[in-house]
């Protein structure tokens, strides 16, 4: 269903860009046939539901006969005993529909629970496909919405579904058969009011999808800007600038256009459901004086046409039922054309059909001629070709915005080249396994990010299976091993969404020991801007060294004694490679490299040094 063949072909220029650019699902491709595909694994326990449907419904059409036998035959001929007949079936026949209804009832959750539990399962399986590109553009709370919210509003639809759709139909079907066998000119008439009903479907539907898509999407509003003022960085932010008020008159804005959509949203079903519900008394009113007027002049039994009406109700208030189903599911499209473009999403980065598991890697790492546009046409990388032997160290030096993250992150193919080759021992990295690929490469990051759970957790999280000992030891490497028994509860200590309870030199480092942890080949490094204190700082270095060892590196650096150990610099401006070489021969050419010595790596020295 999803768009296909994007992000495996070779060279891949300009197809594998931002999530912006990709197909997503349009309201055309939400058809009913999809929504009912999602009940595809339930066949077995909708077969039963419809069987009880059945065998209710046929229940239900006994009290009317039983009815016209009390008047037409029990009543007129005297017949006590066939009167106690059927008031004993009067009472056991609602009692057996009761326990069928129980039944069903428990079958209909079991598929709704299902089908919902399945939705968010494939939402949040194929969100966790997706690359950074997908991430660096979705608001979260957007995605949080997603997941959670959109899911849980069509509930009511899949449970109405289920319940209503097969339920109904069922009454109805049998209802009309009836009505024939009983009197067929009667049932025609009944049956001729039915289009009248039928007209403001579509108007009406229309109009709550509508009102139902805009819901969601505030709704996404909200969502994200909950999660952006009240997450820790945001809740500082706010607080420093003052920005209180400000926030919470966004929020009641959109709180306030969220009660007002929902008003008119039901408003719009209001009116709907009561016309439909004036469906029964017309019916009723115009079968009476037909039918009535039938009896008069004797061409039918008061038991007949009492019997009738009685069914009408059977008629029309199903009917009146599934006309409001329909405009309730469509007013669901909307939602469920929310759901369906994440599911749909085609990741921009995955694995080929063929691509292979790629084995221990003694570590050369390669670039040809790699060029990378983050939208089309704007490169934000061009052209860049250098190798790294294995164990060797390339630094990249260069101003703010050259695209250093960009360069680094191809690697572990968070983003894939527009052109040319990132290559690992000889092998395209598209060639292989992502996971494979990513087995082998650490990612320190400037902004160390710990989930919130006990060091230990934050450890494991590189490798599920490494033992304390394991741990202890890549602690001890990362200067951290002291820090952290010294705490009351040592490894299991919680660190808070982001570490906060750490300060920024030790989240670092336990960062850093993550990394050593996972026993990577390749190491990619940004090394953090921020000044800590010399002390803290001279662990970092240490850390980081330990981590450095013996392994290839790529690193952004801002200190000078990475600059000075690294066995090539690469002096990044605007996108491109503008010089390259070793420290003393950069500083010789007196170009970018030496200006930026001169700012940057000069300073940076200084405090270092304390
Ligand atoms: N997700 C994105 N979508 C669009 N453009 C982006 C995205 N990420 C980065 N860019 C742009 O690509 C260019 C390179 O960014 P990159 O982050 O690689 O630079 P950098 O050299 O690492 O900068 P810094 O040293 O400031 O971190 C910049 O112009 C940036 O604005």
């Amino acid at each position: 269903m999803g768009p296909g063949g994007m992000g495996g072909g070779p060279g891949g220029m300009g197809g594998r860009l931002s999530d912006r650019n990709r197909p997503k699902a349009t309201l055309k491709d939400v058809s009913m046939k999809r929504i009912l595909l999602l009940f595809r694994s339930y066949w077995g326990q909708l077969a039963v539901i419809i069987g009880l449907a059945l065998l209710a419904a046929v229940i239900g059409l006994i009290p009317p006969l039983v009815m016209k036998e009390i008047i037409d035959k029990a009543i007129p001929q005297g017949n006590m005993k066939l009167l106690a007949v059927m008031a004993v079936l009067m009472i056991v026949l609602p009692l057996l529909s009761g326990v069928l209804g129980v039944w069903q009832n428990h079958l209909n959750t079991k598929v709704t629970q299902g089908v919902i539990r399945d939705l968010g399962q494939s939402l949040f399986h194929n969100l966790q496909r997706q690359s950074m590109a997908f991430f660096t553009d979705a608001r979260s709370g957007e995605i949080v919405q997603r997941i959670t919210g959109d899911v849980q509003s069509v509930q009511s639809v899949v449970t109405s579904l289920v319940v209503s759709s097969i339920t109904q139909i069922v009454i109805v079907l049998t209802t009309v058969g009836i009505l024939f066998a009983l009197d067929w000119k009667l049932a025609i008439i009944a049956l001729l009011i039915l289009p009248l009903f039928m007209m403001p479907v579509k108007k009406v539907s229309k109009m709550r999808k509508a009102l139902r898509l805009e819901t969601q999407k505030v709704r996404s509003d909200i969502s994200s800007q909950l999660s952006e003022s009240f997450g820790i960085s945001g809740a500082l932010l706010t607080r420093i600038f003052g920005r209180e008020t400000q926030q919470e008159r966004e929020f009641t804005a959109m709180n306030q256009k969220v009660m007002d959509l929902e008003l008119r949203l039901n408003l719009v079903g209001r009116w709907f459901g009561m016309a439909t519900s004036t469906l029964g008394p017309l019916g009723t009113a115009i079968i009476y004086l037909y039918g009535g007027y039938s009896v008069i002049n004797g061409s039918m039994s008061l038991g007949a046409i009492v019997a009738f009406a009685a069914y009408l109700g059977r008629l029309y208030m199903p009917v009146g039922t599934l006309l409001n189903l329909q405009v309730e599911v469509a007013t669901a499209l909307g939602v469920f054309q929310r759901i369906f473009e994440y599911q749909d999403m085609v990741p921009d980065v995955m694995d080929r059909e063929d691509a292979r598991p790629l084995g221990p890697v003694a570590g050369r790492v390669a670039y040809k001629q790699v060029s990378f546009a983050y939208k089309p046409g704007q490169y934000a990388l061009r052209d860049i070709t250098f190798e790294a032997q294995p164990g060797e160290m390339v630094a990249l030096v260069g101003p703010s915005g050259a695209g250093k993250s960009t360069l680094i992150g191809m690697i572990a193919r968070l983003y894939d080249p527009t052109s040319g080759v990132v290559e690992v021992d000889g092998v395209d990295v598209r060639d292989v396994k992502l996971a494979s690929l990513r087995a082998q490469i650490a990612y320190v990051t400037q902004e160390s990010f710990l989930f919130h759970a006990t060091i230990a957790d934050n450890l494991r999280f590189a490798r599920e299976d490494a033992t304390r000992e394991e741990m202890e030891e890549a602690c001890r490497q990362a200067y951290i091993h002291d820090y952290i028994v010294s705490l009351p509860e040592g490894y299991d200590t919680m660190v808070g969404e982001r570490g906060h309870r750490l300060s920024g030199g030790e989240r670092q480092r336990i960062a850093i020991a993550r990394a050593i942890l996972k026993r990577p080949r390749i190491l990619i490094l940004d090394e953090a801007t921020s000044h800590l204190d010399s002390e803290s700082e001279s662990y970092v270095q240490s850390a980081l060294e330990e981590l450095m060892r013996g392994r290839t590196t790529l690193v952004i650096a801002h200190r000078l004694s990475t600059v000075l150990a690294a066995d090539h610099i690469l002096v990044i401006e605007a996108g491109s490679v503008a010089e390259r070489g070793t420290h003393s021969e950069l500083l010789a050419q007196e170009g970018l490299y030496a200006r930026l010595y001169s700012t940057q790596f000069k300073k940076a020295a200084e405090v270092e040094g304390g």
